[in-house]
């Protein structure tokens, strides 16, 4: 599918909050989605929902093009199936769009996904979107792996630790940027890790989802700074950074 032009004052407005001119040599690391308005980001657990509008659609492609990785949870690998592939290039290329395309890290610890037969190989045979990395807690024995994917063993327990994701994900596959989409139980962890994420963009669609939504709702108060707004047709994009509690008066 074709994507909608994109807003001419995205670029500017989100400049600051991009991994363009990375100031140091940690992994940069973008946190972003789309919710409602009542912060849920998708209808159900299990349920694949269109929240954003072509015009925020066209920006989530502007940002995988702006990182060498998108991360995301089990449950949203499970339920949407997802590309990760990037349709945004400031030359309207089409075709070998894995060039323009970041590298899809997927959290798969006891290994219940396929790459076989996903989105994913799809986007990947066609030369539409990189191979996935899948991070799992035991390498699958060897009749069991299958074939173009990476799988990075993380056995230092089945509860990941970000920090140490992030570092070895640079150290082994040269990953400096992540853009991390999801899901609700990813997003409110890395929302109470100021240390970890350099910036914050949500986008915010007009409508409700109701109380049987995911939500997205760290379990404390989280402060946020450099906050700044975007408004479009039918949804508003929210970029910002998070604040350190111990930095709040
Ligand atoms: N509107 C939007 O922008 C987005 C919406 N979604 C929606 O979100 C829903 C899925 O969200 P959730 O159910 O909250 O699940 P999720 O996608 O955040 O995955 C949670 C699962 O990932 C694994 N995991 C997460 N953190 C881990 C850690 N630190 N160590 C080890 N394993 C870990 C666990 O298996 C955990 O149960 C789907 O309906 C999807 O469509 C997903 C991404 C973006
Ligand atoms: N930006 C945004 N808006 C929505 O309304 C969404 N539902 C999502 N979901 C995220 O995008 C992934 C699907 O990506 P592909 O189109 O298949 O490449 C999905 O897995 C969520 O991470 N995002």
């Amino acid at each position: 599918m074709k994507l909608s032009p994109l807003d001419e004052k995205l670029p500017n407005f989100l400049h600051d909050y991009l991994p363009i001119e990375p100031k140091d040599d940690k992994v940069f690391v973008t946190l972003t989605y789309a919710q409602s308005l009542d912060s849920k980001i998708s209808s159900g657990p299990g349920i694949r929902t269109v929240i954003s509008h072509p015009e925020t659609k066209t920006m989530t492609h502007y940002l995988r093009y702006h990182h060498q990785g998108i991360l995301i949870g089990t449950s949203t690998l499970l339920v949407d199936d997802p590309g990760l592939n990037c349709k945004w290039n400031p030359f309207n290329e089409t075709t070998n769009l894995d060039k323009y395309s970041p590298r899809p890290i997927v959290i798969d610890m006891k290994r219940q996904w396929n790459f076989k037969g996903s989105k994913m190989e799809q986007l990947y045979l066609q030369k539409k979107g990189k191979s996935p990395i899948i991070v799992v807690n035991k390498l699958p024995t060897h009749a069991d792996q299958e074939e173009n994917v990476d799988y990075f063993v993380y056995d230092n327990s089945d509860v990941i630790d970000w920090e140490l994701l992030f570092l070895n994900l640079k150290n082994k596959y040269n990953i400096k940027s992540i853009m991390v989409e999801g899901g609700g139980n990813v997003i409110n962890q890395l929302l109470l890790r100021h240390d970890l994420v350099n910036s914050l963009i949500i986008t915010i669609g007009s409508v409700y989802l109701g109380e049987n939504g995911v939500s997205v709702s760290p379990s404390s108060n989280v402060q946020l700074s450099d906050v700044k707004w975007w408004v479009g047709t039918t949804d508003s994009v929210l970029s910002c950074r998070l604040k350190n509690n111990k930095d709040s008066s």
